[in-house]
């Protein structure tokens, strides 16, 4: 460990155990925003659907002719790979076909890590301060914490790994606790617009904390995962970053975050509920977010259970909505859902326009659920490349992103490039260049200025401008 701290004092970092928190990664001096605080390969990776395992793309997939579990996309990646999955492919090719087939990317994870421990202990592998088994064994589990349900369940993975490997110095114990620590310590891997690719094991980026008003946002680049500040951070900061979803009402988040990570967040966010109970203001947040909206259409305000349980009344103008005129609509969105969800995209986009219809009347303008549901539509219209109405929802999805998420978010900035495009394509091109210098503003500082992404994005915005002095100088003329 002595080493990792070294290293992390050379890239201005340090690593405290916080009362309640354990450890910390604090800054030792000033990061500005945009700044790497800390990039870092996978100990170990996998991708969760059918991808290459070496780069994750999925074009030009063979599987190794020999485990038939594993793809690759070619030799450069099978050769990179062949040291560890030799090990693993021989482990794999003595399974019957049945059991080939419960090898899930958590399955995976487990196998590689072990083998890659192996390898280094062999000394096959170099190991370095920040690519070490040690980090890995340093990583919280959280054994006491977890339900019998879970321990169960950790058990019977650990028992299908012990039957794969047959080692017999593991034991089951070991492999359970070790996938306790996957729950709370792996990170999912996604490129650049945050579409999940696989899981990865990053043990120095793991010991990045949480808060739900993160000073810092973990984006990829390949496997590769980089930490960048998101706004000024003085020396003696703690970093942190955000692992879950934060959209959401503060009790979803604690939820999330108690579920998983086993934990009470008494981030600035969450406390504010915490110490400031029943306070109008937090109230209010969360009732918008996720509560109902009032029944007369041209009233703002939100509901909340009347004295007796038995209905809502809005905070606003006292009107009392009844709990079955809720429940009737929450059944009728609920059927319909299922209808869609095996529906084909046009089929789909009908249904979710009459859940949006639906929704409107029950939740409020600016709630979560009506922009899942439009961010649903949205994607189906793009996938049919219907661009105009694609343009309409996208549109109509920024005020919410705006309201929920910080001004320099990551899915802020997609969410604007994603208009841009719309409108670039649409020749709107005034507009697009407004949403694209929206969108780089947020993109170049979480996801810095070199992937190919954002490049992407610039020239767009470089296109897009040009254009538009050629348009506005030819109008002169
Ligand atoms: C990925 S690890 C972070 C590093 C961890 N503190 C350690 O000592 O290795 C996740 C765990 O850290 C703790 N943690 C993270 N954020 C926290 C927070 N905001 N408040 C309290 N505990 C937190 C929880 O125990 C959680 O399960």
């Amino acid at each position: 460990m002595e080493e990792l701290h070294k290293t992390l004092k050379d890239r201005d970092l340090t690593v405290p155990t916080v009362h309640g928190k354990g450890r910390s990664l604090f800054t030792t001096r000033d990061f500005y925003p945009g700044e790497v605080i800390i990039s870092q390969e996978p100990y170990v990776c996998v991708s969760t659907q059918k991808r290459c395992d070496g780069c994750f793309r999925t074009t030009n997939l063979s599987k190794c002719s020999r485990c038939q579990v594993v793809w690759y996309c070619g030799t450069p990646c099978q050769k990179s790979a062949w040291r560890l999955h030799r090990l693993e492919c021989e482990a794999l090719s003595r399974l019957d076909d049945h059991k080939r087939k419960s090898v899930t990317p958590s399955i995976r994870l487990m196998l590689k890590l072990y083998l890659r421990r192996k390898l280094q202990n062999d000394k096959i592998i170099p190991s370095t301060a920040m690519d070490n088994y040690k980090l890995v064994d340093a990583l919280v589990a959280h054994m006491s914490d977890i339900t019998e349900e879970q321990l169960v369940l950790y058990a019977q993975m650990a028992n299908l790994v012990h039957l794969i490997l047959q080692w017999p110095e593991i034991n089951i114990k070991e492999i359970a606790e070790i996938f306790s620590k996957f729950a709370c310590n792996a990170h999912t891997i996604c490129d650049g617009e945050l579409r999940p690719l696989g899981t990865g094991l990053y043990p120095v980026v793991s010991i990045i904390n949480h808060s739900c008003l993160p000073n810092s946002v973990l984006v990829f680049e390949g496997r590769m995962a980089s930490v960048r500040a998101l706004q000024h951070l003085p020396k003696g900061t703690e970093v942190l970053i955000s692992y879950i979803e934060t959209a959401g009402s503060t009790v979803t988040r604690q939820k999330a975050l108690k579920e998983q990570y086993l934990f009470t967040c008494v981030c600035p966010l969450c406390s504010k509920v915490l110490v400031l109970k029943g306070q109008y203001d937090d109230v209010r947040e969360n009732a918008i977010l996720e509560g109902y909206r009032c029944k007369n259409e041209t009233c703002d305000g939100f509901l909340l259970r009347t004295t007796d349980g038995k209905a809502f009344q809005c905070q606003e103008c006292g009107l009392i909505k009844d709990k079955e005129e809720i429940k009737k609509i929450a059944t009728e969105i609920k059927l319909l859902s299922e209808e869609a969800s095996s529906a084909d995209y046009q089929e789909a986009i009908s249904i979710y326009k009459m859940i949006e219809k639906l929704q409107t009347k029950l939740y409020h303008p600016l709630s979560i659920y009506l922009l899942q549901t439009r961010e649903t539509i949205l994607k189906s219209l793009m996938k049919l490349e219907h661009w105009r109405e694609a343009l309409a929802y996208c549109k109509l999805t920024i005020p919410i992103y705006q309201r929920v998420y910080p001004a320099v978010h990551p899915l802020l900035g997609l969410q604007y490039y994603t208009c841009g495009k719309l409108e670039w394509y649409l020749e709107d091109t005034e507009e697009a260049v407004i949403s694209l210098t929206k969108a780089v503003d947020i993109l170049r500082i979480t996801h810095g200025t070199n992937t190919p992404f954002v490049k992407e994005l610039l020239m767009m915005l470089e296109e897009a401008r040009a254009e538009l002095t050629y348009k506005s100088s030819s109008k002169e003329e």
